[in-house]
């Protein structure tokens, strides 16, 4: 694992438990990023979670990002924006957030994106989806585990991190493909056990690095 990777990735999208209970989670299991991704929700909605997670987050290694929303990102502070390839784009976010939002990350969902956001230099690159999906109301065609691969290598310093149908029993796959950075949206959002889930796949991600530190020397 680079200095640059960071793990699990939480994103958040119509959870089981309160905002605050997510993002104490986050705190607690070093989660580096905690995404608040609503589509329902109305802006004020949206500013109104931004702050409930915030009270946790502030001051400690979780950066809250927003999602999609450069003007939201800038009005409740947050410390990543998360833009895709239907938002603005990544000078103009930063033209809008005049510095006050201090990471970004950029969605990719095939070669030539990567080849692109890589130009952009973001602090990190989502790459997906890599399996079916339901919880992406249009989502782009499956990326499978041999493009997460090339992904991973094209955007050589760069975290990527993998997202799209990744669960319990596909989580290997993905960690074989090279992933060292990853997201499972439902797996996390739709259950009350957050906290023992958050834990459980730390531990299988660790113990894989491990495995695989091991197996190199
Ligand atoms: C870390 C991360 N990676 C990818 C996405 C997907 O972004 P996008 O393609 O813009 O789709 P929506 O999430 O906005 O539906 C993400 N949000 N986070
Ligand atoms: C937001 C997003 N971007 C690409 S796939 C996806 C949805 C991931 O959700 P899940 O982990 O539940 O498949
Ligand atoms: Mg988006």
């Amino acid at each position: 694992m680079s200095k640059r990777d960071f793990g699990l990735y939480l994103i958040i999208t119509n959870p089981s438990v309160s905002y605050a209970k997510i993002a104490r989670v986050a705190v607690d299991n070093n989660i580096r990023y905690l995404q608040l991704r609503e589509k329902e929700l109305s802006d004020r909605e949206i500013l109104l979670a931004a702050d409930e997670i915030m009270a946790v987050t502030d001051g400690t290694d979780t950066r809250f990002v927003m999602n999609d929303r450069a003007d939201l990102a800038f009005l409740c502070g947050a410390d990543c924006l998360h833009l895709g390839q239907d938002d603005i784009g990544l000078l103009d976010a930063k033209k809008i957030c005049g510095g006050k939002v201090g990471e970004f990350g950029l969605s990719t969902h095939n070669l030539a994106q990567v080849e692109d956001a890589v130009r952009l230099n973001p602090d990190y690159i989502g790459f997906g989806p890599i399996f079916k999906t339901p919880t992406k109301k249009k989502p782009d065609p499956v990326t499978g585990t041999v493009l997460l691969q090339e992904a991973i290598e094209m955007a050589g310093d760069i975290p990527v991190v993998a997202i799209g149908g990744i669960n319990a029993e596909n989580l290997r796959d993905v960690l074989r493909a090279g992933a060292k950075n990853l997201c499972m949206v439902r797996y996390m959002m739709d259950s009350t056990y957050l906290e023992e889930r958050v834990a459980e796949t730390t531990e299988r991600m660790n113990g894989y690095f491990l495995f695989c530190e091991g197996a190199q020397k």
